[in-house]
Formats: C-alpha cells, sequence, structure tokens
C-alpha cells in the first residue's frame, strides 16, 4: 500500500517523512512502556530504592519530552501532507487526462476521470494521514511491546508474538472481503455517476419523449444494483471482522491467564505482574483498532488502484525528438485509413488528398461517411491506423501535440464554452491579447453585436458549456477565438442545425474572411452552398473513401455526389439568393440518399 501510494506521488518526500514521524511515535511508546518495570520493581518495595528507579524515570521523562515534540512536529505536516498528496494526484491525473485520445472519453469513463479527480484523490489525501498513520502505530507499537515484555518475562513475550501472525491471517482475510466489497459499491458507484452523465446529456431527448421523470431505467437498475452491492457487502463483512476480534481477544485473555499463574506459582513478583498486565492491555489497544482502520485502508488502496487506472491509459505517444513544424502548412493525407478503438469497420480507408497552404478544402459526403473524422485525425485526436498525415514535410505523430494544436484551431458545431465571462472564454485561445486584438476578433466573427445586447458586455458570464448562449451565438465565439489565435490551419464543420437567419449570416460571413485569408490553411466541412462555390477544392467522401476530389467548377459537370448535392440546393431553390437554409446534408431526402 505505501509501494502504491509512494509510486503514485510525484514528490512524496512529505509524506515519507511524516511516515517515519509516525513510526517513531509508534515505537517510543512502546519503549517508554518498557521503562515501567524497573520503575515498578525499584518502587514496589517495604523500602523503594529511588537510586535504582532514578535513570528509568529520567529516560522515561526523556522519552515523553521527546514523544511530545515529535507530536509538534507531525501535527502540521499532518494537515499539510493531506492536502498535498491529494493536489499533487489531482495535478497528475490532470495532466495525464490532457494528453489522452478523445476517443477515450466514453461516459463511463468521464465519471471515472470525475471521480478520480474528486472523491479519489481528496480520499487518499486524508485516508494517507488519518488512517496511515494510525494503522503503522498499530503494528509498530505491539511489536514493539512484545519486545519490551520480553525483558519482564519470555513467556508472555512468545504468547503475544504468537498472536500477531494468527491475527495478522485473520486480517488479511477481513481486509479481502472489505476491498472485494468497496471496489464493487465503487464500481457501482461510477456506473450511476456514469448513467447521472448520460441522462445530463440527454436530458432534451429524454424530455421530449416524456420519460426519465424517476430516472432513465438503466439509471434506476444502477441504483438499484448499488443498494444490492451494500447490503450484500454488509452481510459478508460480518464474520472475518468478528473472526479477527475473537483471536485478539484469545491472544489477550491467554496472556492475561499466563500472567496470572506465574504470578499465583510466584513465578514472577508482584511489580512484574502489574507491569505485564500494563503490557498486555496496550498490546491489545492498537492491535484492535486494525481491524476499524482495514476497511478505510483497503478503500485507500482501491482508490489508489482506480487512480492508476486512468494513469495507466495510454496517451497518443509522444514522439522523443519531436520534429518541428516548418513554415509551410500544406496538409497531406497519404493512404490514410482509420478504426476507432473497438469499432469494426474503418471510419476511413486508404484516403489521400492534398490541401495546399492557404487554400480552402470543403469536405462533402452523407452522414457517417468521415468527414469529422478526417479533422479529428488532422488534430491528433487519435492516430491513425495505416498511412500518415503529414502538415508540411512534417507527420504530425512526429510534432509535438502541444505544438501540433498551436497551429491549428478547430471551430465545431458543438461549442462547449467555460462557465465564465465571454472574455475569458475568448481568451483562451490567446491568454495574453490587448484589448485591442479581443475587439479586432470579436468584430471579425460578429461577436461583438452579441456582446453588446449582453447586460454585463463582455463580463457576461455564458452559462455552464456556454447554456445562456444561442447555437450561432457560441459559434460565434469559437470563430473569435480563430480569429485570435491566427493559427495558419483551420478546421470548420459548419453549423449543420438549424441557426437562426441573423446568426446564419454572422456565421458564414465570419468563415468566409477565414478561408479568404491566403495565409491560412482551411478544411471546412461543409453545409452551405456558398461555402462549396468558395472552396478552392471539394473532396467528397462516401463511406470512408474519396470518391471525388477536385475543384466545385469543374465537378459541378461531373456525376457524382457533388453534382447530386449542386442539383439539389439548385432545385430546392435555396441559394443564398433567397436567403433560405440549404438543406441539410445528410438529412433525410438529401442528395445523398
Ligand atoms: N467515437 C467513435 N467511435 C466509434 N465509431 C465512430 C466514432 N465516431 C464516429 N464513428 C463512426 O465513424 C464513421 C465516420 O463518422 P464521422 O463522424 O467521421 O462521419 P461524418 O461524415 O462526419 O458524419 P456526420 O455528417 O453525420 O457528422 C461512422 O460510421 C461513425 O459511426
Amino acid at each position: 500500500m505505501i509501494r502504491h501510494l509512494h509510486a503514485l506521488l510525484p514528490q512524496p518526500r512529505l509524506t515519507m517523512r511524516l511516515g517515519a514521524l509516525t513510526a517513531l511515535q509508534a515505537i517510543l511508546q512502546g519503549l517508554l512502556l518498557g521503562t515501567l518495570a524497573p520503575i515498578l520493581t525499584a518502587l514496589l518495595r517495604d523500602r523503594p530504592d529511588f537510586a535504582a528507579a532514578r535513570p528509568w524515570l529520567l529516560a522515561a521523562g526523556a522519552g515523553l519530552v521527546l514523544y511530545g515534540v515529535l507530536t509538534v512536529v507531525a501535527t502540521p505536516i499532518g494537515f499539510t501532507a493531506a492536502s498535498e498528496v491529494s493536489e499533487q494526484l489531482r495535478d497528475r491525473v490532470l495532466r495525464h487526462a490532457m494528453a489522452l485520445p478523445s476517443g477515450w472519453f466514453t461516459a463511463r469513463n468521464k465519471a471515472r476521470l470525475a471521480r478520480a479527480l474528486t472523491a479519489d484523490a481528496g480520499n487518499i489525501g486524508q485516508l494517507a494521514v488519518s488512517t496511515g498513520g494510525p494503522a503503522l502505530t498499530a503494528v509498530l507499537t505491539p511489536a514493539t511491546i512484545v519486545l519490551v515484555t520480553a525483558t519482564v518475562d519470555w513467556r508472555v513475550a512468545v504468547l503475544l508474538a504468537a498472536t500477531m501472525p494468527v491475527a495478522f491471517l485473520a486480517l488479511k482475510r477481513a481486509g479481502r472481503i472489505s476491498s472485494e466489497v468497496e471496489t464493487e459499491l465503487e464500481n457501482a458507484a461510477t456506473d450511476i455517476a456514469g448513467r447521472a452523465i448520460e441522462v445530463g446529456q440527454a436530458q432534451p431527448v429524454l424530455r421530449a419523449a416524456g420519460v426519465g421523470r424517476s430516472g432513465t431505467p438503466l439509471m434506476r437498475r444502477a441504483l438499484a444494483a448499488h443498494r444490492e452491492v451494500y447490503r450484500r457487502g454488509l452481510r459478508r463483512a460480518v464474520l472475518p471482522d468478528l473472526l479477527y476480534t475473537a483471536v485478539v481477544l484469545a491472544g489477550f485473555l491467554a496472556a492475561l491467564a499466563l500472567s496470572t499463574g506465574l504470578f499465583l506459582t510466584g513465578r514472577i513478583d508482584p511489580p512484574e505482574a502489574i507491569a505485564l498486565l500494563v503490557l498486555t492491555v496496550r498490546f491489545l489497544e492498537p492491535l484492535s483498532n486494525l481491524i476499524e482502520l482495514i476497511g478505510a485502508l483497503h478503500a485507500m488502496d482501491n482508490a489508489i488502484a482506480r487512480v492508476q487506472g486512468i494513469l495507466s491509459a495510454a496517451p497518443l505517444p509522444a514522439p522523443a525528438r519531436p520534429v518541428r513544424l516548418g513554415p509551410a502548412h500544406d496538409i497531406t493525407f497519404t493512404d490514410v485509413t482509420f478504426t476507432y478503438p473497438g469499432a469494426r469497420t474503418p471510419a476511413l480507408t486508404e484516403v489521400s488528398f492534398t490541401c495546399p497552404a492557404g487554400s480552402t478544402t470543403a469536405l462533402i459526403g452523407p452522414s457517417g461517411s468521415g468527414k469529422t473524422t478526417v479533422t479529428r485525425l488532422l488534430a491528433r485526436f487519435f492516430d491513425v491506423t495505416g498511412g500518415e498525415v503529414r502538415i508540411g514535410d512534417a507527420d504530425i505523430r512526429d510534432c509535438d501535440p502541444g505544438r501540433l494544436l498551436e497551429r491549428i484551431t478547430m471551430i465545431f458545431q458543438d461549442v462547449y464554452l467555460f462557465d465564465d465571462t465571454i472574455e475569458a472564454n475568448l481568451r483562451l485561445a490567446h491568454p495574453d491579447a490587448t484589448a485591442r486584438e479581443l475587439a479586432e476578433a470579436a468584430a471579425a466573427a460578429r461577436l461583438d453585436e452579441v456582446i453588446g445586447q449582453l447586460p454585463d458586455g463582455w463580463n457576461s458570464r455564458v452559462g455552464e458549456g456556454g447554456s445562456r448562449l444561442s447555437g450561432g451565438e457560441r459559434q460565434r465565439v469559437s470563430i473569435a477565438r480563430a480569429f485570435l489565435k491566427k493559427s495558419p490551419i483551420v478546421v470548420i464543420d459548419e453549423a449543420a442545425s438549424a441557426l437562426d437567419p441573423e446568426n446564419e449570416r454572422a456565421v458564414s460571413d465570419a468563415v468566409r474572411r477565414i478561408a479568404e485569408d491566403p495565409d491560412r490553411t482551411v478544411i471546412v466541412i461543409a453545409h452551405r452552398p456558398a461555402t462549396l462555390e468558395a472552396a478552392d477544392r471539394v473532396i467528397a467522401l462516401d463511406r470512408g473513401r474519396v470518391v471525388q476530389n477536385d475543384t466545385p467548377g469543374r465537378l459541378r459537370h461531373v456525376d457524382g455526389l457533388y453534382a447530386r448535392l449542386h442539383g439539389r440546393y439548385r432545385a430546392a431553390g435555396a441559394w443564398r439568393i433567397t436567403g433560405d437554409r440549404p438543406p441539410r446534408a445528410g438529412a433525410e431526402g438529401e442528395p445523398w440518399g
């Protein structure tokens, strides 16, 4: 357990110091009791021998002072150590999570991560101090008492010593069962947390379907399973706990009986009998505490294992010597094949194309054809299964992941905003931006119109996930980030979902401006005819393969996905002339069908 915790902490020095202090205190407790027998022997006589008692009294006094000093030193370290352990763990888990591929973040793994960062990291810190210390004392003090008892009477010492391994065997069994129960309870709790996240995400759907007033069926099942695991755990733990207590009590009673027998048969004197009585009682006390501590210790060990489980999830491999990304920002996919973790069929198969630096490439294709996957692979959310993705001369797997993301801005449909002010959300893209740069970016994305209408302007909070803004407004924040970041590669997933005409125009304008910038290489998952027409190239995907790759002008005259989409827009009269929304790619009756 100590080893596990030690391995988990980047800086274990403070906890090691606390452990050493606690161990010293525990041994000192036992040694102090060792002064009892000679003091009693010297003083409990017809004529007390103070001269013989003095050195032992002095030693006991010095020991007590040392114990006091150790307590004074250890107490503040204990307080600091608990919060420091939790902080170190949180920091380590967070750093690791940042390097994990986005495919890792399933609902269950998100719940595991949330628990590791909140409950587990906090509990490990608390338990390491509040349980680890007493547990160390509960083992070291009785062990020292056994040695000290040997100086009074070896037979009682042997009996006490024999009690310890039997007690530890019983304790091991009780601990194993309590650990199993704790793991089952934790799994059941993680299930509930996962279901809760699911309910949160699917809430609009659940409401629309009129289900879920008392939770979804899966949630109710998870709650019932947790209750059952708890009850079963209580039943399983009773017997092993009783067995351990019985073993310790039996050792204690046997030692008492032996001491009494030795006294009654005149083999030990009254002072020795009193000393043995005190030693036996002090032996029993910490040992019997162990059964209460063992559950908490295993809970800590399980929490450590859970944190370890997250830390062992493989991050995307980082190159030992990252290649520097050069000034060229052309993008090349060569024979890229990719299968999502756990999926059977590839999402992309032998996809090859080049986006010249400064150009705009529109990706089109039916729903599920692999457009989003292309953008995810470019940002290295996942690594390709086969082939390679290059920016300039560099294979993106050879680049530092942080540096890679500095060059790319993603403008997604589902923009996640942090529950902070508009300004703070924008500054994520460029923390040191001046007020002027912020204002220019906001104007370019037409976010200034939104900010002007908010009660607190730039200081307005956007709510969790940006819930206080509409979809189009959120996307304008995301576009403003792109203007602010000035990254040479921009990936845009045009909003396919319904935007009101005002937002739609604002978003289209901003996207057009980004695309027209000759310093930016843009890949856009296009849903609007104007975007398609303005693109330098159009790449059509179907079932994960490139089926067309040419200029929009030429593709219009070739039978295929693009011409069908183009014809469909014309037939629907949805080109910008009318200002109506074009039919959504992937929507019912659209040209992919
Ligand atoms: N996280 C994932 N895990 C497993 N399979 C996935 C995952 N994301 C996408 N897929 C699958 O990969 C394929 C390509 O999906 P992708 O999202 O790239 O398509 P798309 O063209 O962007 O679709 P849409 O237009 O609906 O957004 C689909 O079959 C999809 O089911």
